[in-house]
């Protein structure tokens, strides 16, 4: 019999709450589209100019066709003023997951269930320190947005969740109908980490050589030395995930990361947008982590190490107080 996570509720139409940690730029996205179908959020966000804004004046979301909206929800900067929520969904940046996890158990209702939908590796071992596997659900997202003002994001495409509990004795029902009934696309996967492993391998393809450059993601289509250098990290990000036990399907992913680079040829990716903004990188959490993967099998990755050391230069060099 397959544990259920207290979505069951669902059913019984009493309504839902969903606790957004970290109402960025995804955060918000996710938020309007919840707000628009009718379903309850509230954010738990860090103080600072965008949370002033929306806790103040509230969202503002630009679609990509030009209309804005307003929302309004709950914003709240710590864990007491928050209502316990059926579904939390954590999108920090992934240097950020190890100072909100201690904090997510009283936040959820005691069926509740959590979602890590972050990029990057090493967010799932994080939150396993803190909360019961059976509660945890984790899945990449190729929605896009970005941040253009404190209190104001523009919606830079649809596109599709897809996730899975972390527990494979969890049924992942109750939460994939939440999910659509709150206005996103989602697919259900079994097995979360090689979404997370097929999503890291891509950004980290792409990600550090167009925040290097400071390009757009299609210049790498352009320059033929750029699109060998992205295949030699794509091929040892995938030799990092065989350290780790999961093979991916080489093929397939590498016209899927192609397809990527077509789709948002015009991108600035989100490490160069954090760079440009002088914050932080997820630099650790994709590049660095295939690092360590391998290192732990005494496999060496040198373009890896070489983009990895470059960014955290960059890093150091944009960044006031970088510790190295
Ligand atoms: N944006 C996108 O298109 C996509 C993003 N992702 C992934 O989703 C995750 C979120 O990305 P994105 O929304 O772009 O990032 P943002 O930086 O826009 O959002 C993160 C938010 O978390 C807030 N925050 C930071 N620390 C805390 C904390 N301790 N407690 C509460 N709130 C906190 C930040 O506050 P403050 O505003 O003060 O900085 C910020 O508003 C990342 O892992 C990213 O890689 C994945 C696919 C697409
Ligand atoms: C897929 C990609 C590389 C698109 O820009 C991305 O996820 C990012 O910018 O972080």
């Amino acid at each position: 019999m397959l544990y259920k996570t207290g979505i069951q509720t669902l059913k019984r139409g009493v309504n839902l709450l969903i606790t957004i940690v970290g109402c960025g730029a995804l955060g918000s996205l996710f938020a309007a589209r919840m707000l628009e179908s009718g379903v309850d959020v509230q954010a738990l966000q860090r103080p600072g100019a965008h949370y002033e804004v929306l806790k103040e004046k509230g969202l503002t979301l630009l679609e990509l066709e030009g209309e804005e909206k307003s929302f309004s929800f709950p914003v709240y900067d710590d864990i007491d003023s928050c209502a316990p929520s059926d579904l939390v969904i954590i999108l920090v940046k992934a240097f950020q997951t190890p100072h909100v996890a201690p904090k997510l158990l009283p936040l959820l209702k005691e069926d509740g269930a959590i979602l890590t939908l972050q990029n990057g590796l090493g967010n799932v071992e994080v939150l396993k320190e803190h909360v019961p596997l059976k509660k945890l659900f984790a899945g990449s997202v190729t929605y896009g947005a970005y941040r253009v003002a404190p209190g104001v994001v523009k919606a830079a495409g649809e596109g599709k969740i897809k996730f899975g509990p972390l527990d494979k004795m969890v049924s992942p029902e109750p939460v994939m109908d939440f999910l659509k009934q709150s206005g996103l696309n989602v697919e259900l996967v079994d097995d979360p980490m090689r979404v997370l492993w097929e999503k890291v391998a891509i950004n980290a393809m792409i990600n550090p050589v167009v925040a290097l450059a400071r390009c757009n993601n299609g210049k790498i289509l352009e320059v033929r030395e750029a699109l060998e250098l992205c295949r030699v990290l794509f091929d040892e990000a995938l030799e990092a995930a065989r350290c780790e036990g999961i093979t991916l399907d080489e093929e397939s992913l590498w016209s899927f990361a192609m397809e990527v680079l077509e789709k948002t040829a015009a991108n600035r990716p989100s490490m160069l947008q954090d760079l440009e903004s002088g914050r932080r990188t997820e630099n650790e959490a994709i590049s660095g982590y295939i690092l360590k993967a391998a290192e732990k099998k005494g496999v060496e990755l040198p373009a890896t190490k070489v983009v990895y050391s470059l960014m955290k230069l960059a890093e150091h060099a944009a960044i006031k107080d970088y510790v190295v």
